[in-house]
């Protein structure tokens, strides 16, 4: 790390040996070694300005703004960490030789230590994740296709039954259809939750996912609350926050669940994260399963409700689709062709409104297309910030705009700032443009696609959410016109680690076409 001989000595010993607040918010703002990053006085005095940031409505519009208004690629927003801009460094943070570690203390805020998620030990991480990959891999994919099958069935014919009444909160409905798929996959059983609510998609499983979600900040900036709840009894959870509570109760379900998977002797054909996990305690086996659910579930819902906003608000998509959807011929036990599946771009469908339970390695591939790819892109289900420590191990400095970052800054390139850079996609960068996958120039774009993130910590759900997407997506179209009303009928986004739609969901119309 290079710096001025008397910055260098000031940052070496203030604010330590003087041990005084005033002196500490002087020195993290002006002889800090990131003082030379700009960013907001507040930011780089002490972290409650993140945290404050973290707990906003959309995070990372700000931080586009303070990266405007300071015109910085690196933008100071904490003592000790830059929210980074320069798209081209994407790799050097999160590319599959990183050395660069995640952060530890944004992480133990999930309170979920150990998980493959959570593990910030290179080591350990990749001994957890060598015994969950296969479960993840597309024979395991193969595996599961007919429980996802299974569930968006359920869900369309609950649909089916609720579309005379009004219009249908999809977004719950589709957090529920994911959340089924996974309790399968992390705890080897069904949860009954999309059938839960006679009268719509509510269920104590949502509210219990929305408690997590919104305690995150507190718990990662808080350490002491992390502690408390802890070993506060349960009982006064209970009364003090009933969504907590929720949360408390799908922490039973899940070692109901690991005593259910030891006593009984039948094993689904589909894989169990228990069941990968088997030289692990239990305790941690409940952990990790938690973690793949809340990991797996409303991120995959949020970009099906992403998709199906743009398809119903832009009438040449849904027609090109429906199009599709429509002309594509079944084979002759009335199941979709999986030939015309290879041809068709846009987007896949099956005239029958049932997907054929042997398609899933064309319907995947067709993940990767169109429709489904722009959703994922445009709909950035983790948006924000996936923070790294700068190594000590570089052999060459890690430079933003032509500053050296010291080794053990806390550093980021969100999703959001990939995904909407003019650079990489064009002017129409935040729109919502499938054909910018179809045609090879689509080939260079893959290297920016980020909504998975890159390398050793990737998501290990990149294969499952696009087929659960690709799948339930076919299913709609074929099955019903859906209609929204107005833009009311959209909730709005909010990052919470995962993107949310707030109340009222996705409310759309639906009816029968067949
Ligand atoms: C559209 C849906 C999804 C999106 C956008 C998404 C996005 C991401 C991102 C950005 C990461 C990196 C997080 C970080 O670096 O801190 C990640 C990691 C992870 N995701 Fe996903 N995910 C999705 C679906 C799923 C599904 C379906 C599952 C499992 C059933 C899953 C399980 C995980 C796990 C376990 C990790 C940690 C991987 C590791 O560190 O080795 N995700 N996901």
């Amino acid at each position: 790390m290079q710096q001025s001989g008397l910055l260098s000595n000031l940052c070496d010993w203030a604010p330590q040996n003087l041990g005084m607040t005033f002196i500490t918010t002087f020195y993290n703002a002006n002889l800090h070694p990131l003082c030379k990053f700009p960013g907001p006085v507040a930011a780089c005095r002490s972290e409650t300005w993140l945290y404050q940031m973290t707990k906003s409505d959309f995070q990372e519009e700000n931080f586009e703004k303070l990266h405007e208004k300071y015109n910085t690629q690196a933008l100071r927003i904490g003592p000790n960490e830059l929210h980074i801009s320069d798209v081209n460094l994407y790799k050097v943070i999160y590319g599959q030789s990183s050395p660069f570690p995640k952060y530890a203390p944004f992480y133990e805020g999930f309170n979920t230590p150990h998980t493959v998620f959570a593990e910030c030990d290179p080591l350990l991480h990749k001994q957890r994740r060598r015994m969950l990959n296969p479960l993840f891999s597309r024979v395991g994919l193969f595996k599961m296709e007919p429980v996802i099958q299974q569930k968006i069935k359920i869900l369309v014919e609950k649909i089916r039954l609720l579309a005379g009444n009004g219009p249908v909160n999809v977004y719950d409905a589709f957090r529920l259809m994911t959340t089924e798929v996974i309790l399968q996959l992390a705890f080897g059983r069904a949860g009954g939750l999309i059938e839960e609510d006679q009268n719509g998609f509510r269920s104590w499983f949502l509210e219990g996912f929305d408690a997590a979600s919104k305690s995150i900040p507190d718990l990662q900036y808080q350490p002491w609350l992390r502690k408390l709840i802890n070993i506060i009894p349960q009982t006064l959870v209970y009364k003090l926050s009933p969504e907590i509570g929720n949360l408390l109760d799908i922490t039973k379900f899940a070692e109901d669940s690991v005593r259910h998977w030891q006593k009984s002797e039948s094993r689904p054909d589909h894989p169990v994260v228990f069941e990968a996990l088997e030289t692990v305690d239990d305790a941690e086996k409940v952990t990790e399963g938690m973690d793949i659910l809340i990991a797996g579930a409303d991120t995959t819902a949020s970009t099906l409700t992403t998709g199906l906003i743009h398809i119903l608000t832009d009438s040449e998509i849904e027609r090109r689709l429906l199009e599709e959807v429509d002309l594509l011929p079944t084979d002759e036990n009335g199941q979709l062709s999986l030939q015309a599946l290879e041809k068709s771009e846009y987007l896949v469908g099956h005239p029958m409104g049932y997907c054929a339970p042997k398609t899933i390695e064309v319907l995947t591939r067709f993940a990767q297309n169109a429709t489904v790819k722009e959703a994922l892109r445009v709909g950035m289900a983790v948006p924000g910030r996936l923070p790294r420590v700068v190594p000590d191990s570089l052999t060459e400095p890690f430079i933003v705009d032509g500053k050296v970052v010291p080794p053990g800054t806390t550093v980021s390139i969100s999703t959001y700032t990939m995904h909407t850079n003019t650079s990489i996609w064009g002017p129409d960068a935040r729109n919502f443009r499938p054909d910018r996958w179809i045609g090879p120039q689509s080939k260079g774009l893959e290297q920016y696609f980020c909504t998975f993130s890159k390398g050793a910590r990737m998501c290990i759900g990149q294969n499952l959410a696009p087929a659960e997407i690709i799948i339930a997506l076919a299913y709609l179209l074929r099955n019903f016109k859906m209609s929204l009303r107005s833009k009311s009928d959209i909730g709005a986004k909010n990052d919470r680690f995962t993107l949310q739609y707030e109340a009222p969901g996705l409310q759309v119309t639906f009816k029968p076409r067949y």
